[in-house]
């Protein structure tokens, strides 16, 4: 047994002082879990085995006294740097393995492979000072100890990925460079021990514990002081290459160096260079599955943010861009169909923007249940949409008024129910996206929830309807606009009771405007409610002149649904009457169906505003689409006019009107209603109704609308002898169901009728049909 010298034993207790570094790293690493406990597990088991090689090595140096045995001491060495690289290679991997270190193994064999490049470098640039001729080491060189080989290769790359991931760990960055550090002094301390084995040199052994000390004892203080969980990103564009090229650049140096003072390339040149050229090739490798996979997601991303760009995120489907797109890719057979939702805005103003979403959303959802494969729907913005489909203009239409029906079914939105039409205008030729938009406008301008196909006379109408607008907004100021009064008379006598108030605008250039063709760009400019307001107020002036010679007569004006749903149109109507003393019950305000199909709830307050001034409120058209018995009953209305269409029908009793006039006559009575019917044309007609039970009647029999001194003029020639009771407004009652009272006007045939049966499957069909007016409707305008 050798005798330990000082050196000897300094250097095993400084060995023995590693031993609760290791202890805590394995501690450590039972402690977490994931990432974590594994690298703290191979930092332990490292840091033991290279402290236990390193121990082992020693004793056994001690035991045996290698000093003077040199094959015993070559074979000593190599154990201990086998054992001592063994540990070293499981320090490495403990770093690699850190949650700081790398955020993927693919990474973390990047971070290697960088390492082994900045490694061979060291190495390279190593072998070439200790190398002949710079021999810098001089008579120290170890050049007969082959065992320093593995722990100074073990060095360099632990050197080597210590400067990688100073770059390129993961941000707080320093315990991972620390632990790094360590295993690079561990390392460090491995190479001293092969060499102080082989040099058989005591300081080398001493200075080889205290390196290993040192190593781990750092390892262990980074691993406590990195105690919390780390993110790791695993963006490749973070990757710089700047650290490839400096290896390069101290290689190529240090060759240029070495040849030329004379030296030649040996083994372990070429080992260098061929780990540096070997490692960039599979760096090179990784690096282009980086950018494939990178450029895969880039495509990707790219894939979503077109779709994004395309897609109207309220109801996903197409945006206005997303179709432009479809209709460049489209075949030359393809048809468009625009479509805009009547009086949308009036849902935003009366239940708010989320209930307006969420009807957008629906209208979505609806097209899209609708389409065929290959059809394009698309929200072109606001509540306007468009359906691109396969086929040719007639089953476009076709599938347009299919649309039509499904999107006049009723919106359940917020627990209540909101009744919307849409407007569809086709084009199959041409340049699609204009000319379905002008036969939309055109479908609009007809009075709505209809379609129309395109027609090349469009563009004259639109430019006309533009000229409208800007004549109409004059109309008033130069006096173009003025009242015609229609009677309304007494049934079976046929006497007048009261009238109509229609509105005509004659213009010096464009002549006698018919109403249909000037009331719907009325509403859609907004000078309704100022035309409107002008009409009252004349109806007014001129009953209050009628009151006041004497004629016991009542007059009803149109009102526009714009004009309802203005919240001071009570008002408005309440300081008319008192500004003209106009007793409130002679006044008559006639809603249309078109009204009633909108906002029930809305609806139903505002009419019941209007009744507290102690006007009367005649719902208008009834019959021809719109109105169900639920909202009848609903209503707070006293008169129903039943549409001219239901009467104007029959010429015979066995038509399918006379029986329909019948039950709405009964209907209107059994509510409590005073029923009206309009329209009446012949005396066959008049029979009908008179035989139904209606007590009053409107229609050209009785006399078209006529300025005001023809219409007096026939008041004074029917003038009774004695006075006749006024019709009474009726008051809400006490009880819940609103009260009614009086006028209806009466329709068409069989498709009408339905109108009253909402469960029947032709009801939404025949509600398309219907033209709504509003202050003056079509027929008056023929009647005129
Ligand atoms: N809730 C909601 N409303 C919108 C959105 N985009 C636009 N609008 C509203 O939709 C309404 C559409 O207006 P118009 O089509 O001109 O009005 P309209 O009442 O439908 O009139 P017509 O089309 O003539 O029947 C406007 O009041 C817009 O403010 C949206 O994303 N959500």
């Amino acid at each position: 047994m050798h005798s330990p010298s000082g050196m000897d034993l300094a250097g095993l207790i400084g060995l023995l002082v590693a031993v609760p570094a290791v202890a805590y790293l394995g501690q450590s690493g039972r402690r977490h879990t994931g990432a974590a406990r594994r690298a703290h597990l191979l930092l332990a088991a490292g840091g033991a085995i290279a402290t236990g090689a390193a121990l082992a090595g020693l004793v056994t140096a001690l035991i045996t006294g290698h000093h003077d045995v040199p094959g015993h001491t070559r074979a000593l060495a190599t154990a201990v740097a086998v054992g001592m690289g063994i540990g070293t290679l499981t320090l490495l991997a403990g770093t690699v393995a850190l949650p700081g270190a790398a955020s993927s193994p693919a990474a973390a064999v990047r971070h290697l492979l960088d390492g082994l490049v900045i490694a061979a470098a060291v190495w390279f640039v190593g072998w070439v000072l200790i190398s002949r001729p710079t021999r810098i080491l001089g008579d120290a060189t170890p050049n007969r100890c082959l065992a320093i080989l593995l722990p100074a290769l073990l060095m360099v790359l632990a050197l080597g990925l210590t400067a990688v991931l100073t770059l390129h760990a993961h941000r707080p960055r320093r315990h991972t460079v620390r632990v790094a550090a360590g295993v690079t002094v561990v390392a460090a301390g491995a190479n001293v021990l092969a060499i102080g084995i082989c040099r058989e040199n005591e300081g080398f052994t001493l200075a080889s514990g205290l390196l290993l000390t040192a190593g781990l004892t750092l390892v262990a203080w980074a691993v406590r002081a990195a105690d919390r969980p780390v993110e790791v990103s695993g963006d490749v564009l973070e990757r710089g290459a700047a650290y490839v090229v400096m290896p390069m650049v101290a290689m190529i140096v240090a060759l240029g160096y070495h040849l030329a003072r004379g030296g030649a390339m040996d083994v372990l040149g070429y080992l260098g260079v061929s780990v540096v050229g070997l490692a960039l090739v599979a760096r090179q490798y990784l690096a282009l599955g980086d950018v494939r996979r990178y450029t895969m997601r880039l495509r990707q991303s790219e894939a979503h943010f077109r779709e994004l760009a395309h897609t109207d995120p309220l109801t996903g489907l197409a945006n206005r861009r997303g179709l432009q797109e479809a209709l460049r890719d489209e075949p030359s057979k393809a048809a468009l169909i625009g479509i805009d939702m009547d009086g949308f805005k009036s849902v935003n103003d009366l239940r708010g923007h989320d209930v307006g979403d969420a009807v957008l959303a629906e209208v979505g959802a609806r097209l899209r249940r609708n389409l065929l494969a290959g059809d394009v729907a698309a929200r072109l913005g606001g509540d306007e949409f468009a359906v691109l489909m396969r086929g040719d203009t007639d089953e476009a239409v076709l599938a347009a008024h299919r649309l039509l029906a499904v999107l006049g079914e009723p919106y359940e939105v917020d627990g209540g129910s909101i009744f919307l039409s849409a407007s569809l205008g086709v084009a199959a030729t041409g340049e699609l996206l204009h000319d379905a938009d002008l036969a939309l406008r055109y479908a609009k301008q007809r009075g709505k929830n209809r379609v129309e196909s395109y027609q090349h006379e469009y563009d004259e109408l639109l430019r006309r309807r533009g000229i409208l607008t800007g004549e109409l907004r004059h109309a008033i100021d130069r006096n173009q606009l003025h009242l015609v009064f229609q009677p309304v008379v007494a049934l079976p006598s046929m006497r007048p009771l009261g009238g109509e108030a229609l509105l005509r605008w004659t213009h010096p250039e464009l002549g006698r405007v018919a109403p249909v063709e000037f009331i719907p760009v009325a509403e859609e400019s907004g000078l309704i409610n100022r035309i409107g307001a002008w009409v009252l107020e004349q109806a007014c002036k001129q009953l209050a002149e009628w009151l006041a010679n004497g004629h016991d007569i009542w007059l009803s004006v149109n009102l526009s649904p714009k004009e309802l749903h203005n919240s001071d149109y009570a008002a408005q109507v309440a300081d008319v009457l008192a500004e003209y003393g106009v007793p409130p019950q002679r006044l008559v305000l006639e809603v249309t169906e078109h009204a009633v199909a909108t906002d029930m709830e809305e609806l139903v307050r505002r009419l019941a505003e209007l009744r507290e001034t102690g006007v009367r409120i005649a719902l208008d058209d009834f019959g021809a689409g719109y109105s169900s018995l639920t909202q009848l009953r609903t209503l707070p209305v006293d008169i129903l006019k039943i549409d001219h269409a239901l009467v104007a029908e029959p010429e015979s009793r066995t038509g399918t009107a006379a029986p329909l006039v019948d039950v709405v006559v009964r209907l209107g009575h059994r509510l409590g209603l005073e029923v009206l019917a309009e329209g009446i044309g012949t005396p066959a007609q008049r029979e009908v109704v008179e035989e139904a039970g209606c007590r009053l009647g409107q229609g050209s029999l009785f006399g078209w609308g006529v300025p005001a001194e023809h219409f007096e003029s026939r008041l004074l020639s029917s003038r009774p002898s004695g006075a006749r009771p006024l019709p009474q407004p009726r008051r809400k009652s006490s009880s819940d169901a609103p009260a009614r009272s009086q006028v209806v006007r009466l329709g068409p045939g069989m498709r009408q009728v339905r109108a009253l049966l909402p469960s029947d499957p032709d009801f939404a069909t025949a509600a398309r049909d219907q033209n709504m007016g509003s202050v003056d409707s079509g027929r008056e305008m023929g009647q005129g």
